[in-house]
């Protein structure tokens, strides 16, 4: 096996055992990495609910013993564990390595547009992917994939347009069965999914509700509207003048139906939550405009109890 084509997924989560698994059912040499330290784990990977397959060649290694450099380089963690493993990605990859990041909310590179902080080959090959999909994952290499009829990966390069490696890679994600399309404008993408982020995480993560839920109860639908009111001011503050309404936005959580959001999902395991990314960074931005974002506010004061109540659980 060719180590320079293999797949690198760093997270066998939700998101990354999806990725990993698709693609190595589409032929490609895949790796997920573990933590340091985690059992160790069979190979293989199986998917149920709205989708039925099993990838049986996906290997499991610990981040310590990778060998680089890997084509590509999927970063599916959470936004919080990102710190620790950004100054580590440059030597998992060569000039021509891919990163591709999968993180709602406001992302890392977000106000380093100049690429300053973490070297010039990382950021120069960086896509960024916003991903609306639903996927859980259930026991170790076994995840539940909700299908919508809207699900999209959208790959976009965190500077410049789609170049051809960028459309080279959508393509082979898309003959993947990953629902991958391009984008020109990634700071739209980010705002746009962030509305629903900020605000059906939270509220899912506070009550146990789902996404589906949520939209159809009268007082929750309020609260929604309300808070993704303020995450579209903030994108026109940032430039950005969104298509997708609030109440298009919410119209499509009510249509998507049962969903656990992921900030639901690490609250019922007693995982830390994604705060920063999601709402302390937006609040941030907000004050930094001089726009006032009580929904927001009044979703993260609940969410520091709640994730009071995570580490409780631990
Ligand atoms: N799940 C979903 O449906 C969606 C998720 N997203 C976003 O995608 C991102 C990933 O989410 P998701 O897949 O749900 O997350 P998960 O928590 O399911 O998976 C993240 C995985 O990364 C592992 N991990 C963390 N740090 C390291 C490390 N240094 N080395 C190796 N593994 C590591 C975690 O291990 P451990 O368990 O030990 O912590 C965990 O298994 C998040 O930003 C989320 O908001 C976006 C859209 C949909
Ligand atoms: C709500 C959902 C599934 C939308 O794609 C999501 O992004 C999450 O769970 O974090």
């Amino acid at each position: 096996m060719s180590i320079e084509k293999t797949v690198l997924v760093i997270g066998g989560g939700s998101l990354g055992l999806y990725i990993a698994g698709r693609l190595s059912l589409a032929g490609k040499p895949v790796t997920v990495a573990q933590r340091n330290g985690a059992a160790a784990q069979d190979a293989g990977i199986t998917a149920e609910g709205d989708e039925h397959w099993q990838a049986p060649q996906v290997r499991y290694t610990p981040f310590d013993e990778l060998q680089g450099p890997f084509a590509q380089v999927v970063v599916a963690v959470k936004s919080h564990d990102l710190d620790e493993l950004l100054p580590r990605l440059v030597e998992l990859g060569n000039a021509d390595t891919e990163y591709l990041f999968l993180q709602n909310g406001i992302p890392w590179w977000w106000s380093h547009r100049d690429g300053e902080i973490s070297g010039a080959p990382l950021l120069a090959r960086t896509v960024a992917v916003i991903v609306h999909h639903a996927v859980e994952r259930i026991a170790p290499g076994r995840i539940r994939v909700r299908r919508t009829g809207n699900d999209r990966y959208i790959c976009a390069r965190i500077q410049g347009q789609p170049d051809a490696p960028l459309q080279a890679l959508v393509a082979e994600w898309h003959q993947a069965g990953i629902a991958a399309v391009s984008s020109a404008d990634i700071r739209r993408e980010v705002w746009t999914k962030l509305m629903g982020n900020a605000t059906l995480n939270p509220l899912s993560a506070i009550t146990g509700a789902t996404t589906g839920a949520l939209a159809r109860t009268p007082h929750t639908r309020s609260v929604l509207l309300a808070g993704m009111t303020e995450i579209f001011r903030l994108a026109e503050l940032d430039g950005c003048t969104l298509s997708t309404t609030p109440e298009v936005r919410v119209q499509r959580a009510e249509e998507v139906g049962e969903t656990r959001t992921s900030m639901l999902q690490d609250r019922l395991a007693g995982r830390r939550l994604e705060t920063q990314a999601l709402l302390a960074v937006p609040i941030a931005i907000a004050e930094r405009h001089g726009e006032p974002v009580p929904v927001l506010r009044t979703l993260l004061g609940c969410l520091v109890f709640a994730q009071a109540d995570a580490g409780r659980a631990q």
